[in-house]
């Protein structure tokens, strides 16, 4: 297998950036860095001896390239394998930060015959050398991608494997069931003991708990991850102004001039642990400008495609048409599962507008005073703050959800027919359920399983 080389930290100015190379060359090819003569190329592992690089051990080296002139002053791991991350050879050069000095010794890398990493690849490995189950794979990558902070712990139990242990555990409980059944399915109902009946619908019951509560909150995740919050109103009312809170800064430009916003802006705020994408968009009006009609049509989109709508109207102003067109849009049934929260703007002037909001989820401010950002802030952080079993796991990939539900389906109809005393078809039910279960995982054999257990138990039993 090729030897790997990839930058694996974001490019971008900072304080250092990992290169990180993995497979059989790496050591020969980090030792070509390390030496500061020119013309003595390394090409054999065995020529690698000099460069005393301790496994799992940080060293300060000079790195240089290939006409042996300094890169930078880094510090080298050597992962020695199987003791890395995916089990194969890995070295890490932490040099530097910055654009340029992580790239010139990723090229130097290339330079004596690694190649570029696909995305992916380094974890790809990890699957393939058994040190990453599919599970914690995606956790990975989730974890990585997270954007609400409730989800951080779980997400990092997801990746410590325990998922996989209470997953494996499961499966041991259903093959045992299996087992029971498969030996009393050759008797009538009336034999089929009454401890072993009980004992089963408890243990199914508890595991159907379990998957409950893994659904429940993994729906709960796939809700609150990338959130956009629209910021909606007729002109003027104030909708950059808020935005420019919200971010404490000059964002948007402001005036008082209608229509001064066109083309929306999007920006990412932390609420509470949440990163939320934040839309200020063109203000709601008819115009007879069609570049802002244009404007006012992307309004209403990401309105639609928003979970959170901050309706903005101005304290200051009797309501106009467009306010009531905006009302209008937010009745529709396709918006009832947004959240929307109704900005009553400008309450530093005097009060003229006297419609009644409140059936709506309302706040009266001003754009003046920060301390109203800390206000919304909350506001919104309210609706996202809900409890979160932080004992249970997220399947974070659709299929593996969709894996599960198969299972959780096929347990809940192993219940009834174990009701029924229709043994045949319990145990073809949990075989379906332990199918499920395992590609969850990894794809396994469900025979195979099934038979080093039944080679456990007694002849006849
Ligand atoms: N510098 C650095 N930081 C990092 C990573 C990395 O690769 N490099 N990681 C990259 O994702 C994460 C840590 N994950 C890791 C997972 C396993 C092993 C590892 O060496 N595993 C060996 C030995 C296990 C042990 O000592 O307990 C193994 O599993 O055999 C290393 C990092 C986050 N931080
Ligand atoms: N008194 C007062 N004026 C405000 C407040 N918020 C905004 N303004 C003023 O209202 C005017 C319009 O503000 P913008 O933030 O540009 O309004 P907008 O809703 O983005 O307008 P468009 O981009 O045209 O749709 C500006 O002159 C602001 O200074 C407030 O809380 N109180
Ligand atoms: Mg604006």
């Amino acid at each position: 297998m090729d030897t790997i080389v990839a930058i694996s930290t974001a490019l971008a100015k900072s304080a250092i950036s990992i290169v990180r190379l993995s497979g059989k060359d790496s050591l020969r090819i980090v030792s070509n860095l390390l030496k500061k003569q020119q013309g003595q190329i390394h090409t054999s592992q065995s020529l690698c001896n000099d460069i005393n690089l301790m496994p799992r051990q940080a060293t300060l080296r000079n790195i240089y390239d290939e006409y042996g002139r300094m890169i930078d002053k880094a510090i080298i791991i050597y992962f020695k394998a199987p003791l890395s991350f995916n089990g194969e050879d890995i070295i890490e050069i932490q040099s530097h930060g910055g654009k340029l000095i992580a790239q010139e010794i990723l090229r130097v890398c290339t330079y004596y015959g690694a190649r570029l990493a696909n995305a992916g690849e380094f974890s790809r490995r990890a699957f393939r050398n058994g040190k990453l189950d599919l599970l914690e794979l995606d956790a990975t990558i989730s974890l990585i991608n997270n954007t609400n902070a409730n989800f951080t712990q779980l997400l990092a139990r997801n990746l410590s494997g325990e998922c996989s242990k209470m997953l494996d555990e499961i499966r041991l409980q259903i093959i045992e069931i299996i087992a029971q059944m498969e030996v009393n399915i050759d008797y009538s109902e009336e034999d089929l003991d009454e401890n072993i009946l009980e004992k089963s619908l408890q243990v199914l019951d508890n595991i159907i708990q379990r998957f409950s509560t893994i659904l429940e909150s993994t729906k709960h995740y796939n809700r609150l991850q990338n959130l956009k919050l629209c910021i909606l109103g007729k002109p003027n009312v104030g909708k950059s102004s808020l935005l420019n809170l919200l971010l404490l800064r000059q964002r948007a430009i402001v005036s008082n001039l209608a229509g001064t916003t066109r083309d929306a802006i999007s920006e990412i705020i932390d609420i509470g642990g949440n990163l939320i994408t934040i839309i200020d968009t063109a203000g709601i009006r008819d115009s007879g400008d069609f570049i802002e009609q244009e404007g006012v049509k992307q309004s209403f989109e990401y309105a639609k495609q928003s979970e959170i709508l901050l309706c903005v109207f101005d304290n200051s102003e009797p309501m106009e048409k467009e306010d009531f067109d905006i009302l209008d849009f937010l009745s529709q049934d396709s918006l009832k599962d947004k959240f929307i929260l109704v900005v009553l703007n400008k309450n530093d002037l005097i009060k003229k507008n006297t419609h009644d909001f409140t059936h709506f989820n309302t706040i009266s401010i001003n754009t003046k005073d920060i301390q109203n950002a800390s206000l919304i802030k909350n506001k919104i952080q309210d609706i996202l703050t809900m409890q979160i079993d932080q004992n249970t796991f997220i399947l974070t990939n659709n299929t593996q959800r969709i894996l599960l539900e198969s299972a959780l389906h096929n347990l809940q109809n192993a219940i009834i027919s174990l009701q029924h005393f229709q043994i045949e078809l319990v145990s073809f039910e949990l075989t379906q359920a332990l199918q499920s279960l395992g590609q969850i995982t990894k794809p396994y054999n469900v025979e195979d399983i099934l038979d080093s257990l039944f080679s456990q138990f007694c002849v006849g039993k």
